[in-house]
């Protein structure tokens, strides 16, 4: 193409499936499933990681684009979502349908093809999401906590891939992952309050922006370091931490939880975006942590 022939339209096919699959949060999704695996395995199999990575993309992709089916109308009120591809209409809702229930055999047949138990988990979740969550939102507060449940399942999930067999240790990771995502979607309702209030949604724990949602996120994140800390004390089982990777580790939440103060004293839309982005570097970190720590240990 020319220099001069600039496209006019900005989205394309491809931006259009990044959008309906909400790529960036889907690969941290499938980034949390690969720590998991590498944390339960004994030998790497990179075809099972490569069919975990497909498998969960496809999962998520299909969760994420049901969820824009049935929130279409909503979409459309709210800045955040009203350029999807739906409520923009560049995509139809067939189409939409089409490619999330493609999506959903492929991902569950993929997941299957690992071991059962994947395949069971992965369809816990895509329900839990689809058939739970998504339309609790406009009814409650409480929904986040039914979204967090299938949010802190590909930690879990990669561990299970790996060892085909469900106890502790992945239940400590599915702990880990749950009780981040209160300070990590608090926060985001926070600063998108005003246009989650357009589509008719309340998703901070008391409704509003107040003292009391603050508190909680504390709480949570306080839950969230302690968990982080636990596998240092022998009782997870095979999921073990040094101690100077649960030091680490202990670090990076206390960093975390330096924002959430700050979200409590400023009680601003700033402090809340600088809590959000804490969060996300907070996971990536502690997962990278726990799988180096594992392999050099
Ligand atoms: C109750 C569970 C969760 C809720 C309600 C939630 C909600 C959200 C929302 C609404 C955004 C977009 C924020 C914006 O537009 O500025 C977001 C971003 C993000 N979330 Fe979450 N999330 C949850 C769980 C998770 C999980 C489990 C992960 C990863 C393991 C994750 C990783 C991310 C990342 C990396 C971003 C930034 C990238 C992006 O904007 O797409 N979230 N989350
Ligand atoms: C293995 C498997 C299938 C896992 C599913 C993992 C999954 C889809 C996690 C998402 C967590 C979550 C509740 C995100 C928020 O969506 P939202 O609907 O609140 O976001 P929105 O406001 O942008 O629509």
């Amino acid at each position: 193409m020319s220099k001069t022939a600039t496209p006019r339209v900005k989205h394309s096919l491809l931006s259009d499936f990044k959008e309906i699959t909400k790529m960036r949060l889907a690969l941290s999704v499938v980034f949390s499933s690969i720590a998991g695996y590498l944390l339960g395995v004994d030998e790497v199999s990179f075809k099972v990681l490569a069919l975990l990575a497909l498998g969960g993309y496809f999962m998520v992709g299909a969760s994420n684009a049901f969820n824009q089916i049935i929130e279409k109308d909503l979409d459309v009120l709210m800045h955040r979502t009203r350029n999807r591809p739906i409520p923009a209409g560049r995509m139809s809702v067939k189409t939409a349908f089409i490619i999330a229930s493609v999506f959903t055999v492929l991902g569950l047949s993929i997941l299957y093809s690992i071991n059962k138990q994947t395949a069971m988990f992965g369809a816990i979740s895509i329900f839990l999401y689809t058939c739970v969550y998504t339309p609790l939102k406009t009814k409650t507060p409480l929904s986040v906590f039914v979204g967090a449940i299938p949010g802190a399942i590909p930690f879990m999930l990669g561990w299970v891939a790996a060892t085909d067999t469900f106890g502790i240790e992945p239940g400590t990771l599915f702990a880990l992952q749950f009780f981040w995502q209160f300070p990590h979607f608090w926060a985001i309702g926070w600063f998108l309050y005003t246009d989650y209030k357009r589509g008719g949604f309340f998703m901070l724990p008391t409704g509003k922006q107040d003292k009391g949602t603050a508190v909680q996120t504390i709480m949570y994140t306080i839950w969230t370091i302690l968990i982080s800390i636990v596998p240092v004390f022998g009782i997870t089982g095979e999921l073990k931490l040094s101690i100077i990777a649960a030091v680490i580790v202990f670090a990076f939440g206390l960093f975390m939880l330096f924002y959430a103060i700050q979200l409590f004293k400023k009680m601003t839309e700033k402090a809340a975006k600088q809590l959000m982005l804490a969060s996300v570097l907070y996971i990536t970190l502690i997962q990278i942590v726990y799988v180096i720590d594992k392999f050099i240990r």
